[in-house]
């Protein structure tokens, strides 16, 4: 038979006849049956799989059929593995047996019938080991089709193998003995029971709209686990010989049957595949929502539908996979699955009749939903629950999804849907609050290098430690996209280490992106080119350069680049990141690299453009004021780049606090405002700790003045020994100033006696939306001289602002927040006790994101409005979340830290959740998920 007639889908029904008068020649030599157009044909009927799931569509599975001619299941499955397992091209064997099956509805039923009669019933032990060629083979060998030159067929012979993949033809071959899918007569012995679910015939089926295979009663539908194997020897829940078969022997071991039908005997194709969880434990990463699950199990109070959502490779599927053999497994509730059991081994081999997986994309219409719900509304074969796994449950229609909802309520309680899908926001909201959500965030670095070191000793791989760091960074969180990493790396059969995976991903060290950023930013422009060019020429692409010396520059921002650096990344850091100067030039670059970006997606000429911006990162103007945003919380950053450009040169003097020019220097808590945050930042950058709490308690920022090139500062003491103190550290304080404000400083101490004491400045051990939003602003709205500076002063107490979504004024109303239902917080962590909550974040529909940015901003100013933006937009979806929020997984769910388009990025290290990781408590647990907060950590310098 030619490769082309393999592939072709409709042949006439002459054709089909005289390949019947050919399958003659085929009869099984023992039964002289025609055994393998009976199972052709049924299984066309039925039996559909795919890697993933159920399949639609008709006899993906008919490619055995030629070798179930023979009638004998085991040698048929060993050519069916090899084939499959080995040959790539495997499915244009599969085509002609569906080719001949179409002909075949006609005589089908006698076929069946007969094969039935025919077919011997045998366990997969019994059968195993023995030797056939079958009349097919020798057919398909004259053929020289390479698709059956199986490596394992030795000597005319098949060897039996492992099996690993997806093996459906060997599904295929024993299902009409014993899967779960319906034989012929199967069918028609239920065909009563079928017509009275609407489902129709078989033959209806298939004629009217191609939807068949229905390994459940026909919903059309039928799915296995992705890559393992179907090992359909006998219908495991009907076989005699099956379930005389226990599945411990009595001193406990794996009997022969409970190894043939276990997961772990495949051989996979992947790591991924070789290391998929089964079992709660086995998840990286996961502990919540495992525990979650069990708890539902174990507790008795499993929702109708689950939503798993988050990126890719980081477990939905295998959670889902898990939790549905959690679901039906007979031992023991805290042991699930355990893996042993009957149930868990026919979910686990594929063969469960009562978990399905589907893919959305196959429910596109609406009979097929239908079909699903028919089959939903069935009771389980043998387990407690029916469960149907949707993967990319986002593209389902809003009729699909309202049709299962609506089941849902209807349907008895044994029905579970669990949804997967990596785009939350494509899912219509309606069905969201039906769902319980489970969020699978990326999985952390320091998890994915341990699962890999556990994964080479098992391999007996060789590694460095930086290797597999370096591997579990790339994989961007996603277990999946290490382990895939690991096992090409692994082919290698050298050492992983760095350099390894460097050159294998064609990425540039460290080391080398330090040197050219060091460079670029030096003004170096020979060295910058020649570096540029011998990093692009030969090792890697223009924009996988930009996204790596994006990425460094963002780990530096965010302070994660500093420890165990090497000689070159501590050169770096000493010219280039330690001053705000050193910052801002880095913010420049990213934003640089980040327009150069978008530029390079569409220029052939790659490299020289990257060249050139890089040779634009050491431009930058610097300002302090760059870093300050006004006192509404407005990032104002661009507005004052322009302003500073244009004074920059002028001789007058300006208040550097406020940017005016000092004799129209009125707006005094703004200028306030700035002070502290300067004061703020030239204490954090102290040497020593004790310096810092000092200054930090008894010093205050009185004023600063710039000009030219120097700032002159005032800062003030209360108490004479404190001024004196503060004498003998004048050149530290000064050090710490000129690092912020990036020019000389002139520093004058002054005692101002009333200058209120920090301490007494009122303690935040306690902090409420209420009461703060009922706080006059009087340091906004006062009006005060300079000489009133030390008398506002005493009587500053915290104090925060809030703002509404339609209005740009302050909301002074203390019953706004009572209105809407906000919560009061309080502080009571011994870490947090006289450091107050630093940023809270109420979600209400009316607390919208620019107003929460302005609060988050004005509380303790950690936040940047843009930052906080992000925040509250990704709160938005959540509005209906019921589980309770911990820091931790308030952090690892919404927390976004970085938008290379924000001015005003601050780096998520500066928002560390507190270590402990309780809920937070609001007075009233009805609002315990609607607020997020975050505690500062200290200051690392
Ligand atoms: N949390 C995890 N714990 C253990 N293994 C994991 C985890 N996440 C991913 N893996 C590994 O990655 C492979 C793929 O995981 P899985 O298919 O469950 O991910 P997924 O989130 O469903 O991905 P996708 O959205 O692309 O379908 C698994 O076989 C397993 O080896
Ligand atoms: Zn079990």
């Amino acid at each position: 038979m030619s490769d082309a007639r393999r592939n072709s889908v409709d042949i006439p029904l002459s054709k089909t006849l005289v390949a019947l008068k050919r399958v003659r020649s085929l009869r099984d030599p023992a039964t002289n049956s025609l055994g393998k157009y009976a199972t052709t044909a049924e299984n066309m009927i039925w039996e559909t799989h795919s890697s993933n799931g159920a399949v639609l569509e008709l006899s993906k599975s008919a490619n055995y059929n030629l070798n179930e001619e023979i009638g004998n299941h085991e040698h048929i499955m060993e050519l069916d593995h090899s084939s499959r397992a080995h040959n790539p091209r495997n499915t244009s064997y599969r085509k002609p047996s569906m080719v001949k099956i179409r002909g075949l509805n006609a005589t089908r039923t006698k076929l069946v019938h007969r094969v039935r009669q025919d077919r011997p019933r045998k366990s997969l032990d019994s059968n195993y080991g023995r030797q056939f060629v079958s009349p097919v083979e020798e057919e398909v060998n004259s053929s020289k089709n390479p698709a059956f030159e199986s490596p394992e067929r030795t000597n005319g012979t098949f060897v039996r193998k492992p099996v690993y993949g997806n093996c459906r033809k060997t599904s295929a071959a024993m299902s009409r003995v014993g899967s779960p899918c319906m034989s012929i007569d199967e069918a028609r012995t239920t065909g009563s029971r079928r017509s009275a679910l609407g489902l129709g015939t078989e033959d209806t089926r298939v004629k009217s709209n191609g939807v068949v295979g229905s390994n459940f009663s026909g919903c059309g539908l039928s799915s296995c686990w992705s890559g393992t194997p179907k090992y359909h020897v006998s219908n495991p829940y009907s076989d005699s010989d099956c379930q005389e078969q226990p599945l411990l022997s009595a001193e406990g071991t794996e009997t022969a049957f409970a190894k043939a039908a276990s997961p772990y005997q495949e051989t996979p194709r992947s790591l991924s595949q070789k290391f998929r969880p089964r079992s709660f434990n086995e998840l990286v990463g996961l502990n919540v929502v495992a525990q979650s699950l069990l708890y539902a199990i174990c507790k008795g109070k499993v929702a109708p539908m689950y939503l798993f959502h988050g990126p890719r490779g980081t477990g939905k599927t295998s959670t889902a996979r898990i939790f549905a053999a959690a679901l039906n497994c007979a031992s023991p509730e805290e042991h699930r699955p355990c893996g042993l059991c009957k149930e868990c081994m026919f979910q686990f081999s594929g063969r469960s009749r009562d978990v399905k997986e589907l893919d959305a994309a196959k429910i596109d219409r609406m009979e097929r939903v239908r079909a699903l719900l028919k089959s939903a509304s069935l009771v389980p074969y043998s387990s407690r629950f029916k469960v149907f796994i949707i993967d990319e449950c986002q593209i389902l229609r809003e009729e699909a999804w309202s049709a299962i909802l609506k089941s849902i309520d209807e349907l008895s309680r044994h029905v579970v849907y669990i949804m997967i899908t990596s785009d939350l926001e494509e899912v219509p909201r309606s069905p969201l609050s039906h769902c319980q959500k489970y969020h699978f965030p990326k999985i952390k670095v320091a998890d994915i290098v341990y699962r890999l070191q556990r994964i080479c000793i098992d391999e007996g791989l060789e590694f460095d430690n930086d290797g597999l760091h370096f591997v579990a960074t790339k994989s961007n969180g996603s277990l999946r996209d290490a382990e895939t990493m690991l096992d090409q790396l692994g082919l290698l059969g050298k050492r992983i280490t760095i350099s390894l995976a460097h050159e294998l991903i064609g990425s540039v060290s460290d080391d080398e992106l330090i040197e050219l950023l060091d460079l670029a930013l030096s003004s170096d422009t020979a060295n910058t080119v020649r570096k540029a060019r011998e990093l692009m020429g030969t090792r890697v692409d223009p924009l996988q350069l930009v996204s790596q010396l994006a990425n460094l520059i963002m780990d530096i921002l965010a302070g994660r680049c500093q420890s165990g650096l090497s000689e070159v990344g501590k050169n770096f850091f000493g010219r280039h990141a330690l001053a705000e100067v050193g910052m801002h030039k880095l913010r420049h670059a990213l934003k640089l690299l980040s327009e150069a970006e978008k530029h390079l997606r569409t220029s052939k000429n790659q490299a020289t453009w990257l060249t050139v911006a890089l040779l634009q990162f050491s431009n930058s103007e610097y300002s302090p004021l760059m870093e300050m945003n006004d006192p509404h919380g407005y990032p104002r950053a661009a507005y004052l780049r322009d302003e500073w450009a244009s004074r920059k040169n002028m001789d007058s003097a300006v208040c550097y606090a406020c940017n005016h020019n000092k004799s129209n220097c009125t707006e005094r808590h703004c200028r306030r405002l700035k002070l502290e945050n300067i004061w703020r930042k030239a204490v954090n950058k102290c040497q020593t700790k004790p310096l810092r709490s000092f200054l930090r308690k008894e010093g205050s920022l009185l004023s600063l003045h710039v000009t030219e090139d120097l700032a002159i500062a005032e800062v003030g003491f209360s108490h004479p020994d404190h001024l004196s103190s503060a004498e003998q550290l004048q050149n530290q304080i000064a050090s710490s100033l000129q690092h912020v404000l990036g020019c000389n400083v002139e520093m004058r101490l002054k005692l101002v006696p009333a200058l209120l004491r920090k301490d007494a400045r009122g303690k935040r051990q306690s902090f409420s939306l209420l009461s703060c939003s009922g706080r006059k602003q009087e340091l906004s709205d006062s009006a005060m001289t300079d000489g009133d500076e030390t008398e506002r002063s005493s009587k500053r107490e915290p104090s925060f602002k809030f703002y509404s979504s339609n209005s740009a004024k302050p909301i002074n109303d203390p019953n706004f927040f009572h209105d809407k239902q906000a919560v009061t917080v309080e502080n009571d962590s011994p870490e947090g006790k006289g450091e107050g909550i630093e940023c809270i974040g109420v979600q209400e529909p009316e607390l919208q994101p620019s107003c929460l940015a302005k609060t988050l901003k004005l509380q303790r100013r950690f936040f940047s409005a843009d930052v906080a933006h992000m925040i509250c937009l990704r709160m938005q979806p959540h509005n209906k979340m019921d589980l309770s929020i911990t820091k931790k997984s308030a952090f690892e769910t919404y927390f976004c830290p970085y938008d290379p388009y924000n001015q005003g990025f601050r780096s998520d290290s500066q928002f560390t959740c507190s270590s402990r990781e309780d809920t937070l408590s609001s007075k009233d647990s009805r609002f315990s998920s609607k607020f997020l907060c975050w505690k500062a950590p200290k200051p690392s310098i």
